[in-house]
């Protein structure tokens, strides 16, 4: 279907040998380890984790600019990186990304102006100038910039500008899948908040279907229609903002909402996880948040839980799946 995003089973593998040692043996780097999810059309789905989670890796999963070691990537019912040339090189303009560096994404020595007319030049060279140019204004507009700004150079915009005109640089494009992969962390907190608005106008202006990863679950939540949380390359919940923020089910997802300082909330009520994530060439038998987790049972330690969905809501979690088996008690149906 038109719009629709679907990831099934997705892994990726490096596999890593030991520095100058060519008969060392290899080591598997899990970065994405089994991803299944959907991005509804036009919906905007958030991916938070902490650094290693394997959230830039699914980005670039996403828009096949790297292969998968398994499983499948599939937009408006085309299979990601597995159709012919001249087909990709169509599918690759419908589906754009936002990076967190616009410094090191636009060329200095070039216009702002020339720069978010560039794509069109390649991918639609039968367009004419003046029509490219009036494109360039409109999306201009369209993030809050002026028209002056098209005849700057980066170096003489802000960073929330230069924020404004990757951005720009990606709706000229008219995308129908739009990735932004930690859009707004190198901004200021203030800046960040004026880039998330501009976001959010886009939204409501043009139907695109997107993911926006951040590590910062207040951003998200802003921005996203329904937040996946990722550990150790694996989605440990999906929900809806609200929910997973408010009444976050996985133990990881309620120790990073904890994390997040609200009004009336004590510092003593903050989850503090023991040790740091482990690193993802050993990634533990059974749950993989088994080592921090604080209501580890022993079933945590040897079976790996599945992500069960029910009501739009999804975890991969022993305690809150199966409370009995998990060995937890149950009162009046949740897991106490
Ligand atoms: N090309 C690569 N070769 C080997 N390992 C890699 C490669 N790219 C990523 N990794 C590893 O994969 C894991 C996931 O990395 P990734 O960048 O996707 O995480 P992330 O959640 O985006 O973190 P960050 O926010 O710090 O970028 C990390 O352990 C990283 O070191």
């Amino acid at each position: 279907m038109k719009g629709q995003l679907t990831v099934k089973n997705l892994t990726r593998h490096y596999r890593l040998r030991q520095r100058g040692n060519l008969f060392a043996r290899t080591k598997t780097l899990k970065a994405v380890d089994g991803l299944t999810f959907d991005v509804a059309p036009g919906e905007m789905l958030g991916i938070v984790g902490e650094s290693g989670s394997g959230k830039s890796t699914t980005a670039r999963l996403l828009l096949g600019h790297i292969p998968p070691t398994s499983g499948e990537v599939v937009f408006g019912g085309e299979k990601v990186g597995a159709v012919p040339d001249l087909a990709w090189r169509r599918m690759r303009r419908r589906m754009q990304m936002i990076y967190q560096d616009p410094l090191g994404a636009l060329d200095p020595r070039i216009t702002i102006g020339e720069q978010i007319g560039e794509p069109l030049i390649v991918h639609f060279p039968d367009l004419t100038r003046d029509a490219r140019r009036a494109k360039v204004r409109a999306v201009m507009g369209n993030v809050g910039l002026s028209s002056h700004h098209g005849d700057r150079f980066p170096h003489e915009l802000s960073g929330g500008q230069r924020q404004r005109v990757i951005i720009a640089r990606a709706l000229v494009m008219e995308p129908e899948l739009l990735v932004c992969d930690e859009p707004v962390s190198a901004l200021d907190v203030s800046v960040q908040a004026q880039v998330l608005n501009v976001f959010q106008d886009i939204r409501a202006r043009n139907s695109f279907t997107g993911v926006f990863i951040s590590h910062d679950l207040k951003v998200v939540r802003q921005i996203a229609d329904r937040v996946a949380v990722m550990y150790l390359g694996r989605i440990v919940e999906i929900g809806r903002p609200g929910e997973v923020f408010h009444q976050p089910l996985h133990p990881y997802s309620r120790a990073l909402v904890s994390a997040v300082p609200r009004k009336g909330r004590s510092a003593r009520e903050r989850i503090i996880l023991a040790g740091d994530p482990p690193n993802p060439v050993n990634v533990p038998p059974g749950c993989p948040f088994h080592t921090r987790c604080p209501q580890v049972k022993p079933v945590c330690r040897i079976e790996r839980p599945e992500l069960m969905s029910e009501g739009g809501r999804a975890v991969a979690c022993h305690l809150v799946n199966n409370p009995s088996t998990a060995g937890v008690a149950v009162a009046n149906g949740e897991a106490a």
